[in-house]
Parts: structure tokens; sequence; C-alpha cells
């Protein structure tokens, strides 16, 4: 400590850590929900704030894009830092039709073509897995909010673009509610080192429909997602 990708000093980073995916959300929720938020963090540019939420220290920290990168400052921050509870509050786009945008999605596994954790896997099928205590909270915390919410399994994607419409069509298929490229190696990674993991996604766009949101919504718009994990985190 500190490590090759984050700079904070041993103690500055909580045992509860928010990932985003975008550093400048987690500048934005640090600011907009934490109390006494300071900067632990910029190597690279991926920014990190510890402060308090009622009390409780949290850290929000970017993952990056894509599994390898969050696998790179998931590992550390479990690690090198005794983060204990990581919940993920990322963006993803829709695969079901009563899904809308701005709808919060909770994830209860993640459905891969490939993790980081192959290697380890080998021919193991493993199946990631949310903390199941922080799913219910996380749960109850947005049924106390207007916003749509959507518990069940997600796609955790290596590309953005994607050029596989017959995979999308299985998927659609079988009840996946969206995609997103980071929570499946999250969920591998908390159950390899014991600790808590959660992902929640606000939709951002809609694979059906074609709705899609601006950057700047995607990076300073999601409060209610925000504040179900802290709840959640707290329960
Ligand atoms: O908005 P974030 O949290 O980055 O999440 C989603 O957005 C990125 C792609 O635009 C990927 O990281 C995907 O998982
Ligand atoms: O990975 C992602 C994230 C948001 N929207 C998508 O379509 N894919």
């Amino acid at each position: 400590m500190p490590t090759p990708h984050i700079a904070a000093k041993a103690g500055e980073i909580a045992e509860t850590v928010l990932m985003p995916g975008d550093p400048y959300r987690a500048k934005w929720a640090a600011e907009n929900f934490l109390d006494d938020a300071v900067l632990v963090n910029e190597v690279r540019g991926m920014l990190g704030f510890t402060g308090t939420y009622k009390g409780n220290r949290v850290t929000i920290h970017g993952s990056g894009m894509g599994m390898p990168s969050l696998s790179i400052y998931a590992n550390e921050l479990i690690t090198e830092y005794g983060a204990k509870t990581l919940i993920r509050i990322g963006s993803c786009g829709a695969m079901q039709h009563h899904i809308k945008v701005r709808d919060v999605v909770i994830a209860m596994t993640a459905t891969t073509l490939s993790t980081p954790s192959r290697g380890i896997f080998k021919e193991l099928n493993f199946a990631p897995c949310a903390d199941y205590g922080l799913l219910e909270a996380a749960v109850a915390a947005a049924r106390t909010k207007d916003t749509g919410v959507h518990v069940g399994g997600i796609y955790s994607s290596d590309v953005f673009y994607d050029e596989r419409p017959d995979l999308t069509e299985i998927m659609v298929r079988h009840g996946i509610l969206g995609v997103e490229m980071e929570a499946a190696e999250l969920y591998n990674l908390a159950a390899r080192h014991g600790v808590r993991a959660l992902g929640i996604m606000t939709v951002s766009d809609h694979l059906l429909t074609h709705e899609a949101l601006p950057s700047t919504d995607r990076e300073r718009s999601f409060g209610d997602m925000v504040e179900i994990a802290l709840e959640a985190a707290f329960a």
C-alpha cells in the first residue's frame, strides 16, 4: 500500500466501497451523497473519495469499464485495503420491454461468455451470485422510491459494441434484464475473497427501443441508485 493503481494511504479506504464504472460518477456521488468527502485516489484519473453517509465511512471509487479493469481495482481494494462490502453503482442497457429507461436493475446473478476468472475456473461454469443480505436490503430500499425496480439476472459483456444479435435474442428470450460489463467478475472476486458484493444498475439505454440517455445523465443523474446502495450497505 499504496498499490500500482491506488495511491490512498493506509486507512484512507473504507470497508464499504461503492464502485461506478465512471470516475466522474464517483466524484458526483461523493459530492452529493457523502459528508466530508476527501479525494483519496486519482492515479490514471480513476477517482476515489472517502467520506461518511449517516455517520458510516464509505469510499466511492471508479472501476473503469469492463471486467479486466474492475478486477484490478476490486482486487487491490479487497486484498490491500481491506474492503469488505463492494457495491457496483453502474449503468446498463435494458433487454426487456417491461423495463424502462431510468429504472433500477438489481443483479441476482450475471451471465457471461467469459470473465477474467475463466483461467481459474477452467471447465467449471461457476455461477456468480450477489450477496443475499445486500440484495434483500437493496430491494427494500428501492421499494421506498418511485423508481421502477427489477431484480434478476443480467448479462456482463466484454464488449459494448456487440456483433451477436443471435446472442441478444437468446438472452431476451431467457429473461435477462439488462447488459453491462463488470458485475460477474465483481461477484467472482467477492466469492473468492469472502466479501459481500452487489450490482445495482440504472437503465441508461434500451436495446429493444433504442432510447438512450446522454453521457451527462449517466454521470450525474442516478441518485436513486446511489441512495439504494448506501442504504443497503448499512441496513
Ligand atoms: O456506467 P458504468 O458503470 O461504466 O457501466 C456501463 O457503462 C460502460 C459502458 O458504457 C460499462 O462500464 C458498462 O458496464
Ligand atoms: O454495457 C452497457 C452499459 C449500458 N448500456 C449498454 O447497452 N451496455
